[in-house]
């Protein structure tokens, strides 16, 4: 049923969500994370972001996963790149110069497949799935990638007003996925100008994930 939403949105061109410019709240503090160049950065339920060229424009090597092809396919157009197509069990891949997309579910996707990652970017990624995805998703992302730090945005809002997704995310909530296993810095507090869906007052808040070690 999730996944019939996803892919019924892509195949009719319904993604508000898609930001024609680099997040804004990316770019002003990514640069605080002070990470090497060549780093490689992964964004799961990646669409076909914006973000993805700003990072390679960094100098950063970037994996993603996203379950539509169509997202996939007009993100390597916009990349003006022939991706390599192979695939890795349930997943296709979808590489090209310093950038490995996966096409998927992610919960199929497998440390062995994603490799070592340096940095998690979670843009609208958490606030797009239902409560008891996110636990499943949190706990497998952090699998996946061994607990590495994560740049999360999210939205927290009054989720009586509105229905998800975009899903709110409290900074409690964050707590009870994360605190356990990092140290969680709330980087900033944004309001959403016209509020969300530009109906219900919204914030969008910016999380630094840092590795308990
Ligand atoms: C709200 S959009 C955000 C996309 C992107 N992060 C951005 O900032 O533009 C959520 C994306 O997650 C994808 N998605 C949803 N469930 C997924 C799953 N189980 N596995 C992989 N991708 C999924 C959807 O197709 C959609 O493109």
């Amino acid at each position: 049923m999730e996944f019939n939403h996803w892919h019924d949105r892509w195949e009719q061109n319904q993604i508000g969500f898609h930001e024609g410019q680099p997040n804004v709240l990316l770019v002003e503090y990514f640069s605080a994370l002070a990470l090497d160049k060549g780093s490689r950065i992964m964004l799961p339920l990646c669409g076909k972001t914006v973000d993805i060229h700003w990072l390679l424009e960094q100098g950063y090597q970037v994996v993603g996963i996203e379950l539509s092809e169509i997202a996939v396919k007009q993100l390597f157009e916009d990349l003006a790149t022939t991706p390599t197509i192979t695939e890795v069990g349930a997943l296709k891949r979808y590489e090209a110069t310093n950038v490995v997309i996966y096409v998927g579910d992610f919960f199929e996707l497998t440390e062995e497949a994603l490799g070592a990652v340096d940095l998690v970017y979670d843009r609208a990624a958490l606030v797009a799935l239902t409560e008891p995805q996110r636990k499943r998703y949190t706990a497998h992302l952090r699998q996946i990638t061994q607990n590495a730090p994560q740049l999360v945005i999210c939205y927290e809002y009054d989720q009586s007003i509105v229905a998800g997704p975009p899903h709110s995310i409290s900074a409690e909530e964050m707590r009870q996925h994360y605190a356990e296993y990092f140290e969680l810095k709330h980087l900033a507090e944004v309001p959403v100008e016209g509020g969300l869906k530009g109906t219900c007052p919204s914030t969008e808040h910016v999380w630094y994930l840092e590795p308990i070690n």
